[in-house]
């Protein structure tokens, strides 16, 4: 499905939206809640990945396919390992068929588990024979993906002894192993985390309880880019969001100030306000703690005209795409100047959106919604704009709400 998007009336916007529970949440809930029924999930994510999830929880098949979910396929892996007398050939998408798993295979190995590569040493699709892990020790490398380690630390509290887990290098993407170790304290399930080293201790049961989760902040990031992008006064109401939230994107309230927009935190919303206009200075920033939204970041300055120059990206090349490169491709086709590095990207300032151009979005959810905020600038073609269902389902349905003309080509 080809799109075009455009904005016919002003560009002043008032509107109020409901965003799905956050993707990350809940596929840590979904397993948790196999581990532990005594939980029941609220406002669970409707994605493509969350659905993936529960199927492969609930299904008796040896094969499971989670197509492009990463979060799906890293966690899967230890809970499979450890899933006693059942056998499985894990797989997704030909890209998941390229995005490394041998860290997290790794680590399970040494604790005893059985699984092997089914056809590329180091990459999915995996054969795995669920037994009993008894090690309670294991080292891995947290530079790479913190999946990995969120994977070994849900299923750690059903080993006999727990797991003490030593992480070596530089860690990546912290905020995501907070989330967890927070989940895991919400439930009742006690953890450690001192220097380099995560302790999780063994828990049998834990107490009926109802788990809500909060919105997906990722998500909010393309509404910070068009309330960045649109009219001074305009703003959005954006449900279910909280201050305490267990998401690191949701630091985008701090940098999108740079952009003039104010968020206000109500009982269960935020509302998001151009007050001012954006500040032209660069924008600096490290993401290694908030890979996610540097697609999103990256569009804004461009389409405000300001540069930026973000770094901690090493791991956008190994996501549903390369970003890096699919950044610099589809930028520079609007006219901007990019340079990139393998964990860099920097953006000059442009005084020129191209119109009209067709944005390729490689099977990757977040190249076709961080472009689509562009349409309050220019006209702007999204192909295979079907893609925003890994993570958004009704994204579209939303853009339309908020004003942006779709026409299907
Ligand atoms: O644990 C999670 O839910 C996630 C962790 C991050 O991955 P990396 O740790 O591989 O950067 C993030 O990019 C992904 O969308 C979700
Ligand atoms: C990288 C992402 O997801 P995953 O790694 O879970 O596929 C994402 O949603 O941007």
């Amino acid at each position: 499905m080809d799109i075009l998007l455009n904005v016919l009336a002003d560009k002043r916007i008032e509107e109020e939206i409901t965003i799905s529970g956050s993707k990350s949440e809940s596929n840590r809930l979904l397993i948790l809640q196999k581990l532990f029924p005594e939980i029941t999930i609220e406002n669970l994510s409707d994605s493509d990945d969350s659905v993936h999830m529960h199927h492969a929880l609930t299904t008796e098949d040896l094969l499971v396919d989670i197509g492009h979910a990463g979060t799906a396929m890293r966690f899967l892996t230890s809970y499979f390992a450890v899933n006693k007398g059942r056998e499985v050939f894990l797989t997704g998408s030909e890209r998941m068929q390229n995005r490394p798993i041998e860290i997290l295979v790794n680590a399970l190995k040494d604790l005893g588990a059985d699984i092997t590569y089914a056809e590329k040493q180091g990459y999915p699709p995996l054969k795995i024979k669920g037994k009993k892990l008894t090690k309670d020790k294991v080292q891995i490398n947290g530079n790479v993906s913190s999946q990995y380690i969120s994977s070994l630390l849900l299923i750690a509290s059903k080993l006999d002894n727990g797991l003490e887990i030593e992480l070596t290098g530089k860690i990546t993407s912290v905020p995501y192993i907070k989330m967890t170790l927070s989940l895991l304290s919400q439930i009742g399930i006690e953890s450690s985390f001192q220097k380099n080293v995560i302790k999780v201790f063994p828990k049998e049961t834990v107490k009926t309880q109802t788990v809500v989760v909060e919105s997906d902040w990722s998500s909010a990031s393309y509404f910070y880019s068009i309330i960045a992008l649109a009219d001074l006064g305009s703003e959005i109401k954006l449900s279910a969001y909280k201050q305490e939230s267990l998401q690191g994107d949701s630091c985008l309230a701090d940098i999108y100030s740079h952009f003039g927009v104010t968020t206000t935190f109500g009982n269960d919303f935020i509302t998001l306000k151009k007050e001012k206009n954006t500040n032209q200075e660069t924008l600096v920033r490290n993401l290694k703690d908030a890979p996610d939204i540097a697609q999103t970041i990256a569009v804004t300055c461009f389409a405000e005209g300001i540069a930026c120059h973000l770094s901690g990206l090493h791991t956008l090349k190994i996501k549903e795409t390369d970003r890096l490169v699919a950044l610099h491709d589809e930028l520079t086709k609007l006219g901007a100047k990019v340079s990139i590095t393998d964990e860099t990207l920097e953006v000059s300032k442009a005084s020129n959106i191209n119109s009209n151009i067709a944005i390729d979005t490689y099977n990757d959810h977040r190249m076709a919604m961080a472009f689509a905020p562009l349409a309050l600038k220019v006209s702007i073609k999204i192909n295979d704009a079907e893609v925003v269902t890994k993570s958004y389902q009704k994204f579209w349905n939303d853009m339309e709400q908020i004003g942006i003309n779709i026409t299907h080509l």
